[in-house]
């Protein structure tokens, strides 16, 4: 008997361009939503734009998160509750997002995301990146039911944001490997449209790659759509396999050892140049990759991730036991080959 069923959870309204944040509140009025809102933001969002969202909403109470974790989403599902309110907006990085969406979850609510910086696809995403301690802990949970992305903001943020959202997108050409690799050999279920999705997705920055330079709103505009379409991938497949293979369990576990060190979005891509490397050897296409890096202004080692060597193989030796997910890291890779691995491609 056939038994198979998906379910695909997609953000209904998605905005991106100059100026759309002055169609937030149309974009909140289409989705019929009860109660008022409550806004999430984190300091930096919070003084650029904060305003601007609260003239359009002049009910909505706000909580300004300085440090992610689980007692920020306690704090949020709190005060939203004492607030009665409806929904949830949250305005900036990933911080704020992924506390909001972790909130709105617990709360049985919806939330629009606001995205201040293209650092990463989970401005997009139905996954929730929590840390905890050393822990990082990503949890599943509803994508954003609109996304207001508006490039003349995201345009205006350190540039170091946008490279590591690019970067982000390079790494699923990796993470794509990994989950084949992981329906060949351990028969984990694969979406041919979510996995073709997320490589066209990092085929086209790649491609868009000259266009994207610092003080240009357009690449603001090509790597947000880049990355609401890497969040679709992940909404398509109903996980975050298209977007996160063996390089998201390296940058995790640099995210225990060396805490705020690099952004996430620098970390996947310099990983990305080693998991290719263990992919496919010496004449398999890490070193498009690393190009593709450079040309996009991101690191491409781990000097330029401000860590050290040893650092990076301890992390690429240990990344297999962060979560149960099968990559090219299969049950642990040994130090030598991680040294090969990262000497040869220049990581290190
Ligand atoms: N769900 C997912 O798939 C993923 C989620 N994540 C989550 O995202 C977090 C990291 O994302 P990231 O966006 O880097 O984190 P943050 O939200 O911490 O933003 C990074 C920095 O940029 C600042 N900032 C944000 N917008 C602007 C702007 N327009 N101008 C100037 N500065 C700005 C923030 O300031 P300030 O702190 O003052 O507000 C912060 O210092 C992780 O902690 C993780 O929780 C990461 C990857 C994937
Ligand atoms: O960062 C992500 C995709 O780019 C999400 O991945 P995780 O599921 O590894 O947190
Ligand atoms: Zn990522």
């Amino acid at each position: 008997m056939f038994e198979k069923t998906t379910w695909i959870k997609l953000p209904r309204n998605v905005l991106v361009g100059h100026g759309v944040l002055s169609h937030l509140s149309a974009a909140v009025e289409d989705l019929s939503l009860s109660g008022s809102p409550f806004l999430v933001t984190s300091p930096t969002p919070n003084d650029l734009v904060g305003d601007r969202v609260r003239e359009e909403f002049p009910d909505a109470e706000t909580v300004v998160i300085e440090t992610a974790g689980f007692n920020a989403v306690e704090r949020v599902v709190d005060a939203a509750t004492a607030a009665d309110s409806g929904y949830l907006i949250a305005l900036g990085g990933g911080k704020p997002i992924d506390t909001a969406k972790m909130a709105s979850d617990r709360l049985g609510c919806g939330f629009v995301s606001v995205p201040t910086a293209a650092s990463h696809d989970g401005i997009v995403s139905g996954r929730s990146s929590i840390p905890e301690g050393d822990t990082r802990h990503s949890v599943a949970a509803d994508p954003p039911l609109a996304v207001v992305a508006d490039t003349e903001i995201l345009a205006e943020a350190p540039w170091e944001l946008t490279t590591a959202g690019c970067a982000d997108i390079i790494s699923n050409y990796t993470a794509v490997k990994d989950w084949q690799l992981a329906h060949r050999l351990k028969n984990v279920e694969y979406s041919e449209y979510a996995g073709a999705l997320s490589q066209m997705t990092a085929e086209m920055l790649v491609e868009s790659s000259s266009a994207i330079k610092p003080g240009f709103e357009e690449s603001a505009w090509l790597v947000a759509k880049a990355l609401v379409s890497s969040g679709v991938a992940m909404s398509i497949a109903g996980s975050s396999r298209p977007a996160s293979g063996a390089e998201h369990l390296i940058s995790h576990r640099l995210d225990r050892l060396v805490p705020g060190k690099a952004l996430h979005g620098h970390q996947v891509g310099v990983a990305a140049i080693v998991t290719e490397y263990l992919h496919s050897g010496e004449r398999g296409e890490w070193a498009d990759i690393r190009e593709a890096l450079e040309d996009l202004d991101a690191p491409t080692t781990a000097n330029e991730l401000g860590i050290d060597g040893d650092t990076l193989l301890e992390a690429v030796t240990t990344a297999h036991s962060i979560r149960d997910r099968h990559t090219i890291l299969g049950n642990g890779v040994s130090e030598d080959a991680a040294v090969e691995a990262a000497t040869f491609t220049g990581v290190m």
